[in-house]
This record gives structure tokens, sequence and C-alpha cells, in this order.
């Protein structure tokens, strides 16, 4: 994308430059730095050939081919690797600037070419935890920008306080960079990369691929034509809530979509009047940021390589080389927060599905499993048969029995599952829309067991019912206790 498409592109003023500390490798606050063990490091097959530039870890290298820098001392291209990028801080000359209405940006200040690596997004590494607690306390302090990246369930980089000019490259619907995870000497690093030539005097642009999750929503900037107009526009939870939910098929008129503008300091209340405090209940807004990549990182000592699964929506997850995502969350806390300054917490992940990251109070699986916009219960067509009810309907004793056992034993297996399912609720929540996929194995393990005894039990009461129905006597209808009158020698059905 180049500036001239943005809306408001650069004011050369001279306003002080913003305060960070600057970093050129990221800082472990909550664990010590991975040290590679031996049998770890992956050598390539590389021979440098002085007449050929591409033979000392070019595009063909192994270790480039599945995203991982070369361990100096056992590449067998020796000083002539050019596989050491993160190492070596091989960045492409950038400028910061001031934009006119999205704060600071990044600046090309060399033609830089499609694919070349342009800068490492560093930060301090997090816990998720940390993370959530940061992004609250920044929130509270009303910093509007803060940037939590995404990398990966349990980690994140955080570049509010301190990080590398990373942190000033501003979101595009239009891009000319994306963000790519590679590993690097066993940890996984996040790298910016051009997905053009770029020319000097090009701001620099990712799409963050912001999802929304609630709350307020943020006017895009970017000025593209193909810009979707909000951050998050494109993602589930704003087109859900965008949309009706299922009487009829009305948008929302945009006028009735509150916004904030990044341009100015407060998030607008014009709009705010007109709907209702249920969006600002504390309901976040989350954005990601997805990550392009050319190829799947296929090593075995990659983390991200579980987490490659489910496409998102608006987002094609083809296996592709590089592999990371980011996510913005820009949040908004309880009323009045709405007059607060909003914190954006942006993550950067593999290139999986949109597993993101929810700060906040309560479930967002439950909330968005239930509800559509203006918190009407979405109806489901699965129902339960009240086994109850059925036994009832049975003359033999031993048949209603075995009705009322299986129902018991299927009901203390929901029930286990529901208690088993508090217990990962953080894990899940943190990925939104149950998605397991980050959650320590044995818990995983756990609660597979679990919904496996729940389906069977719920089997074993169907298939029970079904033979004892079919093949037992029902009860005459003067049998039938008074209280039994309702039944009507139907099965009911219950609401799931
Ligand atoms: C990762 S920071 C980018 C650097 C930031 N502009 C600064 O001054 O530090 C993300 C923030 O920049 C602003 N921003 C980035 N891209 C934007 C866009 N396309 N439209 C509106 N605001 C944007 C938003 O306020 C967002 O919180």
């Amino acid at each position: 994308m180049e500036s001239e498409t943005m809306v408001c592109t650069t004011d050369q003023g001279t306003e002080e430059e913003p305060q960070y500390t600057h970093l050129d490798q990221n800082e472990f606050s909550h664990r010590r730095h991975k040290k590679q063990q031996e049998e770890d490091i992956v050598i390539c097959e590389c021979k440098y050939d002085e007449h050929d530039p591409e033979s000392a870890c070019g595009e063909r290298c192994l270790n480039v081919l599945t995203s991982t820098e070369c361990t100096p001392g056992y590449c067998p291209c020796g000083v002539y690797c050019k596989n050491q990028r993160f190492q070596k801080c091989e960045y492409a000359k950038t400028k910061l600037f001031k934009t006119e209405c999205r704060g600071w940006g990044l600046i090309a200040n060399e033609n830089i070419k499609a694919g070349q690596f342009i800068i490492e997004y560093c930060g301090e590494v997090i816990s998720w935890k940390e993370a959530k607690k940061r992004s609250q306390a920044y929130e509270n302090e009303g910093i509007r920008d803060a940037f939590i990246i995404y990398l990966n369930a349990s980690e994140s980089i955080d570049a509010t306080v301190k990080g590398s000019l990373a942190r000033f490259i501003n979101h595009s619907c239009q891009p000319n960079c994306e963000t790519r995870k590679w590993n690097v000497l066993g940890e996984i690093r996040v790298g910016i990369f051009a997905k053009q030539d770029i020319l000097v005097g090009t701001e620099l642009a990712y799409d963050y691929n912001f999802e929304w999750y609630g709350g307020v929503k943020v006017r895009c900037l970017c000025g593209a034509p193909s810009c979707s107009g909000f951050l998050g526009a494109k993602s589930r939870g704003f087109q859900e809530d965008t949309y009706l939910w299922e009487d009829d098929d009305e948008r929302y008129s945009v006028e009735k979509i509150p916004l904030y503008d990044s341009a100015e300091d407060e998030p607008s209340t014009r709009l705010f009047k007109n709907s209702s405090n249920s969006e600002f209940d504390g309901n976040r807004m989350i954005i990601n940021v997805n990550v392009d990549s050319e190829h799947q990182l296929m090593s075995t000592a990659l983390v991200v390589q579980s987490l490659d699964s489910d496409p998102m929506e608006g987002v094609v997850m083809e296996v592709k080389n590089e592999v990371s995502k980011e996510t913005k969350l820009y949040s908004q806390d309880n009323q009045p927060a709405f007059l607060k300054k909003n914190a954006m917490i942006s993550r950067i992940r593999s290139n999986t599905a949109c597993r993101n990251y929810h700060i906040g109070s309560g479930s967002i699986s439950n909330k968005r499993s239930k509800q559509g916009s203006n918190g009407r219960l979405k109806h489901f067509a699965q129902k339960q048969v009240d086994a109850k009810s059925v036994a009832l309907l049975l003359a033999s004793n031993e048949a209603q029995e075995e009705i009322l056992k299986h129902e018991e034993t299927r009901s203390d297996a929901a029930t286990h599952l529901e208690s088993l399912y508090n217990e990962i609720r953080p894990a899940i929540e943190e990925h939104e829309r149950d998605n397991q996929d980050s959650v320590a194995t044995s818990v995983a393990e756990k609660w597979i067991e679990a919904c496996c005894l729940k389906l069977k039990t719920e089997f074993d009461l169907y298939s029970s019912i079904v033979r004892l129905v079919a093949c037992t006597p029902r009860k005459e209808s003067s049998q039938a206790k008074p209280s039994d009158s309702n039944i009507e020698n139907e099965i009911k059905l219950l609401p799931n």
C-alpha cells in the first residue's frame, strides 16, 4: 500500500518522538531465554559456492523452507550463511514519522524488495496471565495504544513500554507487509516482511486482522480502497453484532454503530447515545492480526506446528512457509469506561484459526453461543428427550427403572463435564469459541474423555428408550397418575 492511499498521511511536524525503551531483541521477564539444545539443532545441506549467491542458505535451504534460522557454528556455510537475519538484526532501513490521524507510523527509508525481512517485532515476552493483567492496567492508566502481541498459547510480546520500531507499524486493509514467525535458536520470534516491492518513503503497514467481540467499534483510517471501515469489520463477532441475529436480516444502519476514531483523543460519544448500554457492558474488542505466510513450519522444534488447523473467517489458512498471526485487542471497560481512553492489545499468532484472546470477565463462549446481538437468545434445534416423562409412559417397573438409571448416569456425566469445563475455562476462553487446542494435553485428554462419556451415556439412554418404547407395553391412560395426565402419551422434548 502506497502512503498516498492513506486518508491521512504524513505530518512532518516537529512533534517529539514517542517515549519508549528501544529493544533489539526480546526481553524475558517471566522465564529464561531458551538455550538451544544440541539435539534440536537442524543442520541444512547447503554448500557455499562463490559463484552462486543463493547457495549459502538462500531460498532452497532446508532451514529457510521451515522458517528456522541456521545455528552459528553448525551451518555448513559458516560465515557465508544468509539465514541468520533475526540474529544479526539484518533490518531494512526504516524511519519513524507522524501520521495525521493514526499516531506514529513507520516508512521505508530505502527501497525494499518483496519478501525481504524488514524488522523484528521485539518487546517483553510475558505470560498470557501477565498480558491480561497488563492490558487492564494500561487501560486503567489511559494508555491508548498498548501493543501486546500474541506469540503462542501461553506467551505474548508486550511492546508497550519496551520494543523495536516495529511497534509503530500501523494497520492497513491493503497491506504491503505481513508478519511471520521464525524459529531462532529454539525461540519463536516475529518478523515484519515485505509482501511486495516497497518504494522508499512508503508507509509500512500490515493487516492486523482485528477480531471484534463487543464494545466500541474503531474506525479504520487506512484509506485503502478495500478498507472494511472498522477494525475487525470482517470478523465474525463484528458481523454477528452488525446483523440482526435471526428474526430478520436487516443490517444495523451505520449510524447506530458507536465509533471510535483513533484520530480523536476520546471515543466519539455522538453515536453512543443511539446505542444500547449492553454494547458497553464490559465486553471488549478483540483484534486479530493475521499474518500471512508462505509455507507451514515443519521443524519438530516448532511449537507452532500443531496449531495449523482450522480456518478462520476472512482468512484463508493455506499451508504456507512462515507462520504467524497477530491479534489485537482494543478493550473497553465497564460503564462509564466508554469515556476512558482505550487500550489495544495486539497479538501475533501462528497461521491457525482464530484463537482469540478474551480479556475480560465472563465466558465469551457461553455468551456467544447462547445469544446474538441485543441479548436475544438463539434458538437451538438440538433437543433432549425428557427421560422421566418417557419412563412414566411405560407399564413395566423394570423398564421405568432402566430408563431412570440411564438418565441418572447421563446427568452425572453432564455434571462432570460441566465441572471440567470450569477447570479449563481460562485456557478455552483465552482462545475463544470453545477452541481447546491450546489447553494442556493432560487436561484436554480429561475433557475428551468426559465428552465421550457424556455422549456414551446419552447413546445408552436413547437406545434404551427406543428399545423399551418399542417393546414394552405402555401404561393404560387410566393407570396414569393425575400428575402424569399432561404427558398424553407423548415423548416430550426438552430444550437442551
Ligand atoms: C500498533 S499501533 C501503531 C502505532 C501507533 N500509530 C502509535 O502512534 O504508536 C496501533 C494503533 O495505531 C492506530 N492505528 C493503526 N492503524 C490504524 C488504522 N488503520 N486506522 C486507525 N487507527 C490505526 C490505532 O490507534 C492503534 O491503536
